[in-house]
């Protein structure tokens, strides 16, 4: 017999693979543990499991095993395995006594009927649209099994990538997702499909979690913490000064939302200044009238705000405007109006930017369609170009920098509705005026902005308006950052 010698590269490339093979199957039995303590949120009764061949299918056979072993009743069902670990676990949960039934529909049909939860564990991240039909019936019975479902990772039939669902997919309960969260457990009508979704955050290396799920989703603990704090002696003078510039004949609300935005958002001081008649909604507001933009920056030339505000409403001179306030290099959100392609890569290291998707994709000449299928990918490209923060707005908004993605919880569909940009708009200017990084600014505002659309919802619902929006930003406030 010969003795096989390897030398030390091959020796070295051996040891790298049992390394990975090791990780993978550690995380797949803390994937499998994360499961079982979330299938125990479900009432007594047996858990049918569904395990497809590969490791999504895998993470249920391990599921199983703990259940097992903690003493509940537990059904698998399991397609052929193609993935190793997937191998390996069907052992293991045969060694602990546990019998692994054929996966077909009828057999799907037959063990749900009892089962007080059905695990599904058909298909993750590895699938790749279209679906082949054996699937599409499977999941049809899922659909049809009477009893709740928990998704493992995502539901079945979702590409993760992709913020539409398409049909059959598994409409679930609740979804534990791995590691990081999928662009398809966050919009759109794929969201939907999920149910209640919490994150296991598996022991991998970094390189493991796909690019796509890299993005963060801050507690409101977190997001408290960012907003401003204020000492007993503060003054309007220390609060910020907010300059709101917007406004044409015909769109004079959209500004002054945006200063209510700003005052109910804590700017101590908010000035708006516009071509137009400016509804004075609040008389806080500071109305400024200029008979045209030149003889405005003539007055302002001698003064500097704290931030800068620009675009809604603003009509056909918004980019020349916006060019001139860019060079003024104080903190500066651009909106509506201002939003223009010849700006991009004009601003500087504090402008955050706020494109609603029609206006992303007049900024990156594409259709808001594409954006929306893909609102990471979207909100990345969005910041490549346009340089500084992005906020990419939607329900719900993504904000990217350099660094990173972040995507905002909650927010209400109520929040459709006209002016609701404006006051964000507002909002972020308020906290860039009170002194945070534009980073922490869109972080912050987009969450105590779709928190008070949570609020004003619980009144209003579909019929809020954005200035309820805007009374309950205090509210919100204190909401995220415990009274103070
Ligand atoms: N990465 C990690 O670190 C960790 C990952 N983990 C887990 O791994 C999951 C990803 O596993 P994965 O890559 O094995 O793919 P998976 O989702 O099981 O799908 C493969 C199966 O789907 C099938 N299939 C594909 N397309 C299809 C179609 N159109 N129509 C029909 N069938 C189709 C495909 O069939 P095949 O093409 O081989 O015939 C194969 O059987 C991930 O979501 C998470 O749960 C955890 O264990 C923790 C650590
Ligand atoms: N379904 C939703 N869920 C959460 N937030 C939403 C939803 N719809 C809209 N919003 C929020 O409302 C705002 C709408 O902004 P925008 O379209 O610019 O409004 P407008 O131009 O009328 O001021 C954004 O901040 C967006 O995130």
């Amino acid at each position: 017999m010969t003795e096989l010698v390897l030398g030390p590269r091959e020796a070295g490339a051996v040891d790298a693979r049992l390394a990975q093979a090791a990780l993978l199957d550690l995380a797949m039995e803390e994937a499998g543990a994360a499961v079982a303590a979330a299938a125990r949120n479900y009432p007594d009764g047996p858990v049918l499991l569904l395990a497809g061949g590969g490791a999504n299918g895998g993470d249920a056979l391990v599921a199983a095993r703990h259940l097992h072993v903690q003493g509940r009743e537990v059904t698998v069902l399991a397609a052929p395995p193609t993935h190793e670990l997937a191998r390996l676990n069907r052992r293991r949960l045969r060694a602990v006594g546990v019998s692994i039934r054929f996966l077909t529909p009828e057999a799907v049909q037959r063990f749900a009927r009892g089962a007080a939860l059905l695990v599904d564990g058909l298909l993750g991240t590895g699938f790749r649209p279209p679906l082949r039909p054996p699937l599409a019936t499977l999941i049809e019975a899922v659909n049809a099994a009477g009893c709740p479902v928990l998704s493992i990772d995502l539901p079945s039939g979702l590409d993760a990538l992709s913020a539409e669902a398409p049909l059959p997919a598994v409409q679930a309960d609740s979804t534990v997702t791995l590691m990081g969260w999928k662009p398809a457990l966050l919009f759109g009508t794929a969201a939907a499909r999920a149910g209640r979704v919490t994150l296991a955050p598996l022991t991998v290396p970094p390189g493991w979690v796909h690019e796509a799920a890299l993005a963060g989703r801050p507690a409101d603990a977190e997001v408290g913490a960012l907003l401003p704090r204020r000492q007993p002696d503060a003054h309007k003078g220390t609060a910020g000064h907010v300059w709101v510039l917007g406004g044409h004949p015909g769109t004079t609300g959209a500004p002054a939302m945006t200063g209510v935005g700003a005052l109910r958002a804590g700017a101590g001081l908010v000035s708006v200044h516009s071509l137009a008649d400016i509804p004075l909604v609040m008389p806080e507001l500071m109305i400024r009238r200029h008979r045209s933009w030149a003889s405005a920056f003539s007055t302002m030339e001698s003064q500097r705000p704290d931030a800068v505000v620009v675009g809604m409403g603003l009509g056909p001179q918004a980019a020349e405007v916006a060019r001139r306030v860019l060079s003024w290099e104080v903190p500066t959100v651009l909106d509506a109006d201002a939003l223009q392609p010849e700006l991009a890569g004009l601003g500087h290291a504090s402008c955050l930017w706020t494109p609603h998707p029609g206006e992303a994709a007049r900024l990156l000449n594409t259709s808001t369609a594409e954006l929306t299928r893909h609102p990471l990918d979207a909100a990345r490209a969005l910041q490549q170009r346009l340089g500084g923060v992005v906020v990419f707005k939607g329900g719900p908004s993504v904000v990217a920098h350099e660094g990173g993605l972040s995507v905002a919880r909650g927010g209400h569909p109520g929040m459709a509705s006209a002016g609701m940009g404006d006051t964000l708009s507002g909002v972020l200017g308020a906290l860039l005026g009170q002194g945070l990084l534009p980073w922490a600014a869109a972080v912050a505002g987009v969450r105590l902005h779709a928190r008070a659309g949570e609020r004003a919802a619980a009144t209003h619902g579909y019929g809020l308006s954005a200035s309820d929006v805007a009374q309950e930003l205090g509210g919100a406030w204190r909401d995220l950052r415990g009274p103070s």
